[in-house]
């Protein structure tokens, strides 16, 4: 299975600003799109980074297996045409997977549902509507990311008479986007991940206040 992982190179992850500075999200970026190319390539696919500028693959300390088996292509479009760009073509055409760069606790278990179903489209949904693991194998369906894309999606599907599955997965749904969503790293990601590792390293930890938890920083960790 070849899977395409959209990266946002240039000012990734807009919406930690306010608890990340400018390089601290790429950092925590570049630790999110190397947990899930390792994830995808032990789930036995090939992945390549669609990336919207230049990415050196040595700077994301992958294992040389893994770093062996991942491709970058550079495509400055934005991220449904860059996708589009990318989805078969013909019926011969193999199937392609589209995984968001985003989804710090993806396990190779997870992506290998996604990528086992046999049906025109598979799709596994984020949590507030986006979509964000794919598998496309019918060539009439194209993409439309960007608010509820899972629903809209779900509609392109029907429209073009393809046979869709959704998986149902807390992992795949949890994309990382919000300053709440890193209590989910902090608590499900594992050992061997580098979002989590590198989240305590900037300094994040968990923290319950009136019986919520949440994400707290140590302050002598902020750099601007
Ligand atoms: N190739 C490509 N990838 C993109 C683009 N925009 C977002 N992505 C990637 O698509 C996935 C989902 O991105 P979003 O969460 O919507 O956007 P983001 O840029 O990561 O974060 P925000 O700035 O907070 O919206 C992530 O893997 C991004 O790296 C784009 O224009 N081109
Ligand atoms: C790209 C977009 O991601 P989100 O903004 O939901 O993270 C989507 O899945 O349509």
């Amino acid at each position: 299975m070849h899977a395409v992982v959209p990266f946002a190179a240039t000012d990734p992850k807009t919406r930690l600003a306010s608890v990340l500075s400018p390089a601290e999200r790429s950092t925590v970026a570049r630790a999110m799109l190397a947990d899930v190319l390792t994830a995808i390539v032990e789930a036995g696919a090939e992945p390549t980074v669609v990336s919207t500028a230049p990415l050196d693959l040595d700077t994301l300390s992958l294992e040389a297996t893994i770093r062996d088996a991942v491709s970058v292509t550079v495509d400055d479009r934005p991220l449904t045409e860059a996708v589009n760009a990318r989805l078969p073509a013909s019926h011969d055409a193999a199937p392609t997977a589209v995984i968001m760069a985003d989804l710090a606790l993806a396990t190779p278990d997870t992506l290998e549902r996604c990528f086992s179903h046999d049906t025109d489209v598979t799709i596994a949904p984020g949590r507030s509507g986006g979509t964000n693991a794919l598998v496309v194998s019918h060539p009439d369906f194209r993409v439309d990311y960007h608010g509820a894309s899972y629903l809209d999606h779900c509609e392109i599907a029907r429209d073009v008479g393809t046979s869709l599955e959704t998986v149902d997965s807390f992992r795949l749904s949890t994309d990382i986007d919000e300053p709440d969503d890193l209590v989910e790293v902090l608590i499900h990601g594992t050992e061997a991940d580098r979002a989590p590792a590198c989240l305590r390293e900037l300094g994040f930890a968990l923290e319950t206040r009136d019986g919520r938890v949440g994400v707290a920083r140590l302050e002598e960790t902020r750099r601007e």
